[in-house]
């Protein structure tokens, strides 16, 4: 088994450099401006143009204007759009570029109808559900909610950490992981850095699931 590992809210050049070469195979970006995390497109720009080949770049959006997305798109060499909102199915695919549904998860969310219901996405990422929060919330979700037959691939999110990564990969089997908050840099009062990413939190993190690869 390959899973794949995205690792998601760089703001950094220089975090997302060590990214790519300590193995990651994308990068997330979030354009949404109330977000931590959230880049300006000089920012995205600068990182995009900065990664070496073969890492996919990932924008992602919390429903925002089409005339948006158009414009970061007009500017940004985006390869994936990822949407963490309320977005339908008709608006997802109306970028012309492949595109993942973010969807947060909790008891009574039917995982089997979402599917159907985003059938034209290339992932769905599976997220933790906080009320009032799309996305980054550093919080896990109950993984024996996601059926075990999918039709289409899982990306795993929501609270992982070098730690539980590799427990999160045995119990959901998923096509990819996207991790956030779980290798962002800690201050010297012990509070996270948002958007600040730790090369050593990052190298064990991808070093965790490139054991589990053959
Ligand atoms: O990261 C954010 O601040 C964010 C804000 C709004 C929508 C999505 C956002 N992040 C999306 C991601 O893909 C995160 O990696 C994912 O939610 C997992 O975050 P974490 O639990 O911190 O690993």
């Amino acid at each position: 088994m390959s899973v794949r590992v995205k690792i998601c809210g760089l703001t950094q050049v220089d975090d997302a450099l060590a990214a790519a070469r300590l193995g990651a195979d994308a990068i997330g970006l979030v354009f949404y401006a109330p977000s931590p995390r959230a880049v300006t497109v000089a920012q995205a720009r600068a990182i995009v143009a900065a990664l070496p080949p073969m890492v996919t770049t990932v924008g992602l959006f919390v429903d925002a204007a089409a005339t948006e997305v158009q414009q970061v798109l007009g500017q940004v060499p985006l390869d994936v759009l990822q949407f963490h909102g309320d977005e339908s199915a008709d608006y997802c695919a109306r970028f012309g570029r492949p595109w993942w549904k973010a969807l947060r998860v909790r008891p009574g969310l039917d995982l089997s109808a979402a599917a159907a219901h985003y059938a034209a996405a290339q992932a769905l990422l599976l997220d933790a559900y906080v009320p009032g929060v799309p996305g980054g919330t550093g919080e896990r979700f109950d993984w024996s909610l996601i059926p075990p037959a999918l039709p289409l691939p899982v990306i795993l999110a929501g609270g992982l950490t070098p730690d539980n990564v590799r427990t999160a990969i045995d119990s959901a089997a998923p096509w990819g992981v996207d991790v956030s908050g779980g290798v962002e840099a800690i201050d010297d009062q012990g509070r996270k850095r948002p958007g600040i990413k730790s090369a050593a939190a990052m190298a064990a993190l991808i070093e965790h699931v490139r054991n589990l690869r053959s």
